[in-house]
């Protein structure tokens, strides 16, 4: 299996080669050149399979190349090992045909973990085998920073540093990426919000002498290796339902556009997916965009829903590729009008993004409303992220096809937002019962790319 970049400028790479690289050398993202279909009879014996089982069916196509069978199997069982739950990604039904996907079991408390634990694990394969050492610098609005500390902390091969926006993640988030007393980890407290973040490390990885001097590399979904681990929950929970023999619907609160992505590989290699529902919550650009209003920055609004609140949403970039027939050049176009602010979508692109997606967008209250409302109606206590998608999921559902929205934190991760809408406060597992007491480790910084190489650079391997 060979790597394209959504841009077309770039060399065609490796499994590997793409997953240790991050951004590609032409500023666009990777993407397999081809996605692997999966046959009904293959998909059908998924179901009641272990997920370390769906998960080697659905990603050895991808990474054979680069990794051994049985290598590949031992790598995924140490991912997963540390969830907390059996079944990793459990199904909770919360009424007739509405079910909450639960991917918060993992070591830190969201859907992260899942890709994460697994590409901690195959970085530590692969460079061992390189001999080689990377310096890995990662955007947060709260959840990817913490899972990635969590899978790369105390490695040797590694120093990571992660990029969060001050003040604009929630305690337990922060606490969880400033409390690790690795001296490998290195949390950055930037001044200004996550898009700020996000545009620093693809500054950084467009700084080629930067780049190649530090080794960077990459694990936001820039990496499409994150998004591959998270393609096979779609089918362990498609199966359960009755895939492929019965149609299922997915609503995913959204940012970054990964998770829904994710999906939409599921639905490319034949798993049958009616609807893919992008929730937004307040910064709502991809809903705009979606309803035919282009796809243009707005100001990034604080929400009770942090971890979303995203505008320039990376791997969109992804979608328009497919959108567009595969024209590298004209995606390439679209991101230099991103630069000065933003695009109209093609008719034909629009048309082809509405054959799969769906979207809806969440208010503050609403979001509240529905937390209180969850909990009365079906007893789940969910994080302000399910609650949006929850809330979407409901304006969509339709009577003849299950609808599964992703849960995609815990809502201890948010304990204001959750007791403020249901007078109940959400405690954090025994395992960290500590981390309001750990002390913290964080570098406040400007969001000034030469600020910030200069730190990296300083502070790699102290
Ligand atoms: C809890 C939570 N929900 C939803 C999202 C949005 O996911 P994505 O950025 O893949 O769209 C994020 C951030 O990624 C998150 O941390
Ligand atoms: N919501 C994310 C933002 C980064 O997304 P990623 O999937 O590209 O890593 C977060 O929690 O950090």
């Amino acid at each position: 299996m060979k790597y394209i970049s959504t841009r077309g400028q770039a060399p065609e790479l490796s499994f590997e080669e793409a997953m240790l690289t991050g951004l590609a050398r032409d500023g666009g993202l990777y993407l397999p050149a081809e996605i692997p279909v999966m046959s009904q009879d293959d998909i059908a014996a998924l179901a009641g399979q272990p997920y370390e089982e769906i998960a080697f069916r659905v990603m050895w196509p991808y990474v054979s190349g680069s990794f051994a069978e049985d290598e590949f199997k031992e790598i995924i069982a140490r991912a997963y090992e540390g969830f907390g739950h059996d079944a990793r990604a459990p199904l909770k039904q919360l009424n007739e045909n509405h079910f909450l996907l639960e991917l918060f079991h993992g070591p830190t408390l969201a859907f992260k973990d899942f890709a994460m634990q697994l590409i901690g694990q195959l970085f530590q394969v692969a460079l061992k085998r390189r001999g080689e050492r990377v310096t890995i610098v990662g955007a947060t609005s709260g959840d990817t920073g913490s899972a990635a500390i969590d899978a790369f902390r105390g490695l040797d091969a590694v120093d990571v540093f992660i990029l969060f926006p001050h003040g604009r993640v929630s305690e337990v988030q922060r606490r969880q990426m400033t409390t690790p007393a690795d001296s490998n980890v290195h949390a950055l407290a930037v001044d200004g919000d996550f898009d700020d973040c996000q545009a620093a490390v693809k500054d950084m990885f467009n700084d080629f002498e930067f780049r190649d001097g530090v080794k960077l590399a990459g694990v936001n979904s820039i990496n499409f290796a994150r998004v591959l681990a998270q393609v096979v929950y779609y089918f362990s929970a498609a199966t359960s339902l009755g895939a492929p023999h019965r149609k299922v619907s997915f609503t995913v609160p959204t940012g970054n556009f990964g998770d829904i992505f994710a999906g939409y590989i599921a639905k490319r290699m034949g798993l049958p997916i009616d609807r893919l529902v992008v929730a937004t919550n307040q910064n709502d650009i991809l809903h705009r965009c979606l309803s035919g209003q282009g796809y243009f920055k707005g100001d990034t609004i604080p929400s009770i829903s942090p971890s979303m609140d995203i505008q320039v949403s990376s791997n969109f970039e992804r979608a328009l590729y497919y959108a567009y027939g595969e024209d590298g050049s004209a995606v390439a176009q679209l991101m230099d009008e991103l630069k000065q602010g933003g695009f109209n979508v093609s008719q034909g692109a629009m048309e082809a993004l509405s054959e799969n997606f769906d979207s809806g967008r969440v208010s503050e209250d609403e979001t509240l409303a529905t937390i209180k409302a969850t909990l009365a109606h079906s007893a789940e206590l969910v994080c302000p992220h399910t609650a949006v998608g929850i809330k979407v999921a409901e304006d969509h559902r339709v009577t003849d096809v299950p609808m599964i929205t992703l849960a995609t934190a815990h809502p201890a991760k948010f304990p204001a937002a959750v007791e403020k809408a249901s007078d109940v406060h959400p405690p954090l597992p025994s395992r960290m019962s500590d981390l309001y007491e750990r002390p913290e480790r964080v570098t406040r910084i400007a969001n000034d790319l030469g600020a910030l190489e200069d730190h990296i650079k300083r502070h790699i391997a102290e």
